[in-house]
């Protein structure tokens, strides 16, 4: 399926099975609406897949790696050779993606679409490479608007390959040092907010990197002038090769009915330029957690999605995607497992 084709076979959620499932949730041996945003999930999951008893669904997260040219401009506070040695880490099982993804049942696959390095063949990655790396934003467009287009396909091919494989839940991953900063003048151009607004501390530099930060990104929005009713020409001038493979992952995820499960700050700025392709790709977004990047807030509120978890998480990888699956999977659980007042002979509510 190219892309598309995806975007053209987005369909909108089954509010029927959203209505059954319903039903049976209120049937089940609990007062009633007490499992609250589990509840909710079960639901959603239902009208997402159209499935009225699903299966535990099994789960694949794709963790995307690309570099970023931006780094350049001292946006970081690590050096770009990190997302290499963290491919390498996650190849290995030691990474904190891992940990989370064990924990869960949930299989971890490594994409490398645009790393700054040339790895031998390393056994367990995909290799998806179109650029190594993006170029620096602040002088030029991040790639050419067909890479970006490509980068989406392979998401999209991605998506069809788990969904094939019997996948009932995607999650988002990623790891690329920088993409931070493509995140947030995503976020500003996508959400019409000011770039102070959505510029955060990602791994970790201080206020005055902070604000030099954020002038970088004002510096290559005003040169840009990115379009945001063109989301492949904002993702061109501005975004992350990584950011595009989520991006075509999500609406991939979409048209095969398959839950997405957003992880942070960088999946929600995926999950913006998904919506710009095919707004319909909101109705399949589950927002894991809300990261302690200051977009993340703005762009879940823009996409009016409410995030299960608020650990204070701003590791990316996937991590919380991965806790949001588990619960996904509970929920699912619940609808299945549970019995109803009748099966169990428990007396329904009196008045
Ligand atoms: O997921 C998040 O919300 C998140 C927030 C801050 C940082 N990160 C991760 O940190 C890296 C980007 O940070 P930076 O400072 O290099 O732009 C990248 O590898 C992300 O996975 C991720
Ligand atoms: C060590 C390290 C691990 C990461 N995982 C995702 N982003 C990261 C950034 C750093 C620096």
């Amino acid at each position: 399926m190219t892309l598309q084709e995806a975007i053209a076979s987005v369909r909108n959620i089954d509010d029927s099975a959203a209505a059954e499932t319903q039903r049976r949730l209120d049937r089940l041996t609990k007062p009633q609406g007490s499992l609250g945003r589990l509840e909710e999930l079960a639901v959603r999951y239902c009208a997402m897949t159209g499935e009225r008893k699903p299966a535990v669904p099994r789960g694949i997260l794709y963790t995307f790696a690309a570099d970023h040219g931006v780094v350049d401009e001292g946006v970081s506070a690590y050096p770009r050779d990190v997302t290499a040695q963290m491919v390498r880490n996650f190849l290995r099982g030691g990474a904190g993606v891992n940990v989370l993804a064990r924990h869960a049942g949930i299989e971890v696959r490594v994409v490398d679409i645009g790393v700054a390095h040339d790895f031998e063949v390393l056994p367990g990655l995909l290799d998806r490479k179109l650029m190594k790396s993006t170029r620096n934003m602040a002088r030029e467009a991040a790639m050419p608007r067909d890479i970006a287009e490509r980068a989406c396909a392979i998401g999209v091919d991605l998506a069809a390959a788990a969904a094939g494989e019997g996948a009932g839940l995607i999650g988002t991953g990623e790891m690329g040092i920088g993409n931070t900063t493509a995140s947030a003048a995503i976020t500003a151009v996508m959400t019409g907010s000011v770039a102070d607004s959505v510029t955060g501390r990602g791994t970790g530099i201080d206020e005055r990197a902070r604000q030099a930060k954020v002038e970088v990104i004002e510096r290559a929005l005003a040169f840009h002038r990115p379009d945001p009713t063109d989301a492949m020409d904002v993702l061109a001038k501005i975004g992350g090769l990584e950011i595009a493979g989520l991006a075509g992952l999500i609406v991939g995820c979409a048209a095969f009915r398959v839950p997405v499960v957003l992880d942070g700050f960088i999946a929600g700025a995926a999950a913006l330029i998904a919506c710009g392709l095919q707004p319909r790709c909101r109705q399949y977004l589950i927002a894991a957690h809300r990261s302690v990047e200051q977009g993340h807030d703005v762009l879940l509120k823009h996409l009016q999605l409410n995030p299960l978890l608020d650990l204070e998480l701003r590791l990316g990888e996937g991590t919380g995607a991965c806790l949001g699956m588990g619960l996904v999977q509970a929920s699912v659980k619940i609808l299945t497992e549970m019995a109803t007042f009748g099966e169990a002979g428990v007396s329904e509510r009196s008045s």
